[in-house]
């Protein structure tokens, strides 16, 4: 694969100046393997593990030797793609909670993908590190603070890169707004909004036999996500999964590469709509209507960054709405919001005071990378972006270059979470956020999304 010139420089000058060279110093040697096959493990074969599978399979220099679940079921069911696209079944690794751990000791793997339930992210994704093989961890990274400062510690001391699988970040719209931002279309920026605002009670709730509902039962008793994520929701609160909208919003404002998050603040509603959920679905006597959800219904943070920028992002899961990750871009010149998908910038907009349609302007402004992949992308999960995330993660293995989205994105994202649930608990108290840099985010310069290669 060719690197452009601007990544070649980057790649060059991080050397020179001891950035991902001093961070990254074993694994990232840029090489060109021109024919070279990627080896990809996977651990977490669910639902979304899954899909990850097919979407390798797509590529001819991607081979997959080994996988590891839990579940003999998400083991058949991967075995079935491997037939079904006539492929040598993988090796497969099911005995025990640590079976990832023999799998990681094979040589025959150049880069592992995480999409295990969150509480697993980090212990798999510091033993694959250790391993020497790139990790490719789910969102979100992290669930507590010390476990983004292990993610960091370990890809530094390992030098080998851990990317976030952030899908979001490559959403036909918010890549042409970030190109708008580049070029100063909306001034100088002051405010983003975003969130995760999805009705998921089909998915916290199952009759454990299939996802998407039919049932009020979750944990030792429910399907896929009901298995393992409800339990996040009785046991806290605060944005416990922010990095969908943040992904996105932290590249338009430069996040961990000239800026950087400092402080947040958390406000919970009353939690109030699971309750009702199990209620209305399982009736007053069901065994679930007991259990105290402790996550608040409509969760706000108010993150403020270096530069000067606020985001607020929602968390809201728990209630019936039409999904929205509500983003919103404003600065100085001029605003764009995702709901209603409309825009206004001073001086180029008809009519003064009044939205226009973003549709123009997305095909104007529309990111080189979509520009190049659209058709191949179509078919791909979440309208194409699952095509980007993987696609990004597999170019940086095979050519051996620090991923376009990295460890510190993954540490301060995710961090989000455990920060939130403190300043709640502490009745929306400031919080600081750390430098997951340590420094480095004032010299840092922007990497993703620059021109049509990651
Ligand atoms: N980026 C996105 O759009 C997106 C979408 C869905 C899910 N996700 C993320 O992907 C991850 C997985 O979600 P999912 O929907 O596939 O959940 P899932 O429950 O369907 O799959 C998780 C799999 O991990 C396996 N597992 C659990 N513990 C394990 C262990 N110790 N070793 C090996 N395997 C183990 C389970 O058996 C299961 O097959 C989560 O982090 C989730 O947040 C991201």
């Amino acid at each position: 694969m060719n690197l452009t010139p601007t990544r070649r420089q980057f790649i060059k000058t991080a050397a020179l100046t001891g950035t991902a060279a001093t961070v990254f110093p074993s694994i990232l040697t840029g090489a060109k393997p021109a024919d070279t096959k990627v080896r990809l493990g996977f651990i977490g074969v669910g639902l979304r593990g899954r899909s990850h599978v097919e979407q390798a399979m797509y590529r001819d220099d991607v081979v997959i030797p080994a996988i590891c679940d839990v579940d003999p079921n998400s083991i058949a069911l991967t075995n079935e793609i491997f037939k079904k696209k006539g492929k040598p079944l993988p090796e497969a690794y099911s005995k025990g909670d640590e079976a990832f751990l023999q799998m990681l000791k094979r040589d025959d793997l150049d880069g592992v993908i995480i999409a295990t339930p969150w509480e697993w992210h980090v212990p798999m994704a510091v033993a694959t590190m250790k391993a020497g093989k790139y990790a490719g961890v789910e969102v979100s990274a992290t669930v507590k603070l010390k476990e983004s400062w292990d993610l960091v510690d370990t890809s530094e001391k390992t030098g080998v890169p851990c990317m976030i699988l952030e899908n979001v970040c490559y959403r036909r719209d918010v890549l042409a707004i970030l190109n708008m931002v580049r070029q100063g279309m909306f001034g100088e920026m002051t405010y983003a909004h975003c969130g995760y605002q999805h009705d998921l009670r089909e998915v916290k709730f199952n009759n454990g036999k299939q996802a998407y509902g039919g049932g009020v039962e979750f944990g030792a008793k429910g399907y896929s996500e009901a298995h393992w994520r409800t339990q996040h929701s009785v046991d806290r609160n605060g944005d416990i999964y922010p990095t969908h909208g943040l992904g996105p919003v932290a590249h338009w404002l430069n996040i961990n590469r000239g800026n950087r998050f400092t402080h947040l603040t958390s406000t919970a509603t009353k939690s109030r709509g699971l309750h009702k959920y199990v209620v209305d679905k399982g009736g007053a006597n069901h065994p679930n209507a007991k259990v105290n959800f402790k996550l608040g219904d409509v969760v706000t943070t108010v993150v403020e960054c270096a530069n000067g920028e606020n985001i607020v992002i929602i968390h809201d899961t728990n209630s019936p709405r039409p999904y929205s990750l509500g983003f919103r871009a404003q600065g100085t010149q001029g605003i764009w919001m995702d709901d209603n998908d409309m825009i206004y910038l001073e001086g180029v907009s008809p009519k003064a005071h009044t939205w226009e349609p973003f549709a123009a302007y997305q095909e104007k402004y529309d990111h080189p990378l979509w520009k190049r992949h659209a058709q191949t992308a179509e078919n791909a999960g979440h309208g194409g972006i699952d095509f980007f995330v993987m696609r990004a993660f597999i170019e940086s293995v095979k050519t051996k270059t620090p991923p376009p989205i990295d460890v510190y994105d993954a540490a301060v994202w995710s961090a989000i979470s455990p920060l939130s649930e403190e300043s709640i608990a502490g009745g929306s108290k400031p919080v600081e956020i750390p430098d997951f840099t340590r420094g480095k985010w004032k010299t840092n310069k922007p990497i993703f999304g620059l021109n049509d290669q990651f």
